[in-house]
């Protein structure tokens, strides 16, 4: 099978500072101030042309920023992405200035990925009557919901046709029945033999749709494999998480985390 998605190694590291103070200090003085955090230690993984991956984990597992480093919006610190295909992420807003209509963040966006005037034309209309804007598609971004904002990225993305699509969390934020109606819209990118990549907390939404799953827990990779294979192992975890008390799970977490976040790693 052709390979879509290389992801080698990926290392993200954020500092994390304890006031502004240190902040403006670390631009001045570089290395001086703040802590180092490895959102992302060391994270592989491959995808098949025609897989649907779906990323699970725990708040702060680092889905989105992997989700992120693939779609090509966020430099990674370490390691390398190869994408074969043009990628098109759905961030919720992502991507889109609030100060432009939406209509205008059609163009710009369609315009940023190399469409021509013509394609731009011909595609717009689709873009609009899936997002159900309606008369707001002319009216500044900063003025719509989240749902609407969400809706708008969703729309953009599926209809130009990409080769991969990365959706991230987009369709906990839009109502059922925009919900069904994206699922449908992937299912038809699933038929095409499309290459998908979406992270949810809906365990539901990944049964339906994915092939493969990414467990990520605490920045680095807790298991890879078919849907069957892991879902059912993550599920069992959640379960046995959710009755740990407080001090379980800060004991947990320093078993997991104390070997693969060591700075060491991080070349
Ligand atoms: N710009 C940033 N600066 C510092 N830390 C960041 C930044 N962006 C993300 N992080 C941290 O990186 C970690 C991973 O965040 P990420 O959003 O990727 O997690 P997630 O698995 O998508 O979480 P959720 O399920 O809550 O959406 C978190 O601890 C987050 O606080």
């Amino acid at each position: 099978m052709e390979k879509a998605i290389i992801v080698k190694d990926i290392t993200k590291k954020y500092k994390l500072y304890s006031s502004n103070k240190e902040r403006i200090l670390d631009l001045i003085l570089p290395k001086s101030y703040g802590e180092d955090f490895y959102a992302l230690a060391g994270v592989s993984f491959e995808g098949e042309r025609g897989d649907s991956i779906g990323f699970v984990g725990m708040n702060g597992s680092g889905k989105s920023t992997l989700a992120n480093i693939v779609a090509g919006i966020v430099p990674e610190t370490s390691g390398s992405v190869e994408i074969n295909g043009q990628a098109s992420l759905i961030a919720v807003a992502a991507g889109l200035n609030g100060d432009l209509s939406g209509r205008d963040n059609i163009e710009l966006k369609l315009l940023m990925l190399g469409f021509s005037r013509q394609e731009i034309k011909e595609l717009e209309p689709d873009i609009i009557e899936f997002s159900e804007i309606g008369k707001f598609i002319d009216q500044p971004v900063k003025s719509y919901s989240s749902g609407m904002r969400s809706r708008l990225g969703f729309s953009i993305s599926v209809n130009i046709d990409p080769d991969i699509l990365i959706i991230d969390e987009a369709l906990s934020v839009g109502d059922k029945a925009f919900a069904e109606k994206s699922l449908e819209k992937m299912n038809e990118f699933k038929r095409a033999g499309k290459t998908m990549i979406f992270v949810s907390h809906s365990l539901g939404q990944m049964k339906r749709f994915c092939d493969k799953i990414l467990w990520l827990e605490y920045g680095t990779v807790r298991d890879f494999g078919t849907v069957d294979e892991i879902l059912p192992r993550y599920e069992e975890f959640l379960n046995q998480y959710r009755k740990m008390s407080a001090k379980e799970r800060e004991e947990y977490k320093e078993q997991r985390t104390s070997a693969s976040h060591s700075p060491a790693i991080v070349k």
